[in-house]
């Protein structure tokens, strides 16, 4: 199994951080911008349940469009996929992860796939739970479960910087509502996505999640089958397809492995039967990608020919 000593590791980090001052961080969600530019880390976590990281390790990063993977995962088990794809399409776009342009010109306007905003949206509107607050702690246990870590929680700071200032996204979901995607109260959603984007971790939590995928949905540490095979696979497609918003192509080229970033900077990306990894730069390159990130995964990647095509 490639990548076995920290020391290599170590060597890869310190060549990618080299391109953090070529990007910039995300701060149209305010709290974002207090991140430091120079901070890269890196976890990964094997299926045997050993592990490895390096870099600035011990800081924590919300999930952002990370927990889009999640949140699919859970309401795919919830709902199953004929009622989940009824109101979520399966294509990539092309286009940034918060446009709202093919909402109109498509018939009908349903979004093209759940990892940009407006399916996420609709996604989480699916979420099971009486309330927000029980449906945030339905997907929150779940996320727990996954990084079998009890430590992972919502940063409230950036939950609240984001729901004052998240007004693309309401107006998608506004939208949504008009064409029947989404169903209910439009402030109670943003409540529960922006808490779902601003789900917190370090770096081998997020690794560890990968692992789990790269199981197809069983648990490396608990032997739990978290997610069914069938739905671990849509989601790891999905990732494929669509995770690095509109630069997906170009990272299935040059990586080629199934990942998903957020604009936090994190980055989750898995091996199949191999291992989780988990990255954290909250520089970000013009599509919104951790640009030290991307740059680390491009030198792993290479490095121990880790490409599923
Ligand atoms: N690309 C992202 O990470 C976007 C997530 C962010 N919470 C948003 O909706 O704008």
């Amino acid at each position: 199994m490639p990548c076995r000593h920290e020391s290599e590791l170590i060597q890869l980090v310190e060549e990618a951080k080299k391109v953090t001052g070529e990007g910039k961080i995300a701060d149209y969600i305010p709290a974002l911008g207090k991140a430091d530019p120079d901070d890269l880390s890196v976890a990964i976590y094997h299926i045997d349940n050993t592990c490895m990281a390096a870099g600035d390790i011990e800081k924590k990063f919300t999930l952002q469009s990370i927990s889009k993977v999640l949140s699919l995962a859970l309401v795919l088990i919830d709902h199953g996929e004929e009622y989940v794809f009824d109101k979520v399409g399966m294509e990539p776009t092309g286009d940034p992860f918060n446009s709202i342009v093919k909402l109109e010109l498509l018939n009908p306007s349903k979004p093209l796939n759940p990892m940009i905003n407006a399916g996420a949206l609709a996604v989480t509107n699916m979420i099971k739970g009486q309330n927000s607050e029980e449906k945030v702690s339905r997907l929150l246990s779940f996320i727990r479960d996954l990084a079998n870590s009890p430590n992972v929680a919502v940063c409230e700071e950036t939950a609240r910087s984001e729901f004052e200032t998240a007004w693309l996204n309401r107006s998608m979901c506004y939208f949504l509502k008009q064409h029947s995607i989404i169903e209910g109260d439009v402030e109670e959603l943003m409540d529960v996505y922006t808490k779902q984007c601003s789900i917190e971790m370090h770096s081998l939590d997020l690794a560890k999640i990968g692992a789990v995928l790269a199981m197809d949905g069983l648990h490396p540490e608990t032997g739990r089958q978290l997610i069914p095979k069938d739905i671990a696979r849509l989601c790891k497609t999905f990732m494929v397809t669509c995770g690095m918003y509109n630069a997906s192509g170009e990272f299935a080229i040059k990586i080629g492995i199934p990942a998903k970033s957020g604009v936090s900077g994190g980055i989750i990306g898995l091996v199949p039967n191999g291992f989780g990894i988990g990255i954290f730069g909250p520089s970000l390159n013009n599509k919104g990608n951790s640009i030290a990130g991307i740059k680390l995964l491009e030198l792993l990647s290479k490095k121990y020919s880790l490409s599923i095509f």
